[in-house]
């Protein structure tokens, strides 16, 4: 049994396999906010199967990854490990200044883009991964599997609140998505919308110009869903991507499920 975790800056969420094969569902899976990681053992993974390996991704705090630790600890004698960037792993070259400050769960996420083109047997082609969570990153991987570069913005949430935060007349409902809003909320809500869904259309301009094909394009994370309907390229939402990277990394450093 394999315990796969990904930490990020809102939730932390948890799924437990058996096989690392692509496309093989969790026996048992689970997402809790931050705030509440001290209630794992005795809440969510109390029932759990026993783990005979753990491998997760981690980008909130030392303290947060430390806390799950204990959880796991209170429950399990499993070595947690976390997957940490580095110049090349499961088939993908990091292209990244400093290869080990990438974020791990982008570097995991291109991982599982990367597993998921190959599986199609389509023959080489670009990656435009997008992961929507408390921010966006949206990344560019060649058709070779080097990891180019890629954005990071704020998520809608985070952009929202800086404009509350930072003016008198922002505070509002949320609205609709429209291409031309005439109220404060929608005009808000569209903003946000248009500039997550630009900065991707952007960089899937790029990596088309630079790789001479267009790429395809993966969504993945909590607000995924929210993105997607206003996303003027063809692209799929895939919510398991970092998940299926963890498989991939975990299956290619020879670990047991
Ligand atoms: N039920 C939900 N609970 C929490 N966040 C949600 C939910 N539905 C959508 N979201 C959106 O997903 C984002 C968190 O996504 P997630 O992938 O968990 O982020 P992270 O990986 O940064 O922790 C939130 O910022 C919010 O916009
Ligand atoms: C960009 C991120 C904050 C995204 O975090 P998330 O929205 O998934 O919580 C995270 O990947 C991170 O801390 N990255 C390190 C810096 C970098 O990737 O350049
Ligand atoms: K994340």
């Amino acid at each position: 049994m394999l315990l796969a975790i990904d930490i990020g800056n809102t939730r932390l969420k948890w799924a437990q396999y058996t096989h690392l094969s692509l496309g093989s569902a969790p026996v048992a899976q689970g997402a809790v906010f931050l705030e509440q990681i001290d209630t794992l053992a005795d809440a969510e993974w109390a029932g759990a199967s026993v783990p005979q390996t753990m491998l997760g991704c981690c980008v909130a705090s030392d303290a947060v990854r430390r806390r799950t630790e204990e959880q796991i600890g209170q429950l399990w004698d499993v070595e947690p490990r976390w997957v940490v960037p580095s110049l090349r792993e499961a088939g993908l070259v990091n292209g990244y200044d400093h290869p080990l400050r990438l974020g791990s769960d982008r570097w995991v996420a291109a991982i599982g883009a990367r597993r998921h083109l190959l599986a199609r047997n389509q023959g080489p082609r670009p990656l435009l991964v997008v992961m929507a969570g408390t921010a966006v990153t949206v990344d560019a991987v060649d058709s070779e599997g080097n990891f180019l570069g890629g954005l990071i913005l704020p998520g809608h949430g985070m952009m929202l609140r800086a404009l509350e935060a930072g003016t008198a007349g922002l505070r509002v409902p949320t609205g609709e998505v429209s291409e031309f809003p005439t109220n404060t909320s929608d005009a808000l809500t569209s903003g946000g919308t248009y500039a997550i869904t630009g900065a991707i259309e952007r960089m899937h301009r790029h990596l088309a110009q630079r790789c001479g094909m267009e790429p395809l394009t993966l969504v993945t994370g909590g607000a995924g869903w929210k993105v997607a309907p206003a996303l003027a390229i063809e692209h799929e939402l895939i919510d398991s991507l970092i998940f299926d990277g963890l498989l991939e990394v975990a299956s290619s450093r020879g670990l047991a499920a």
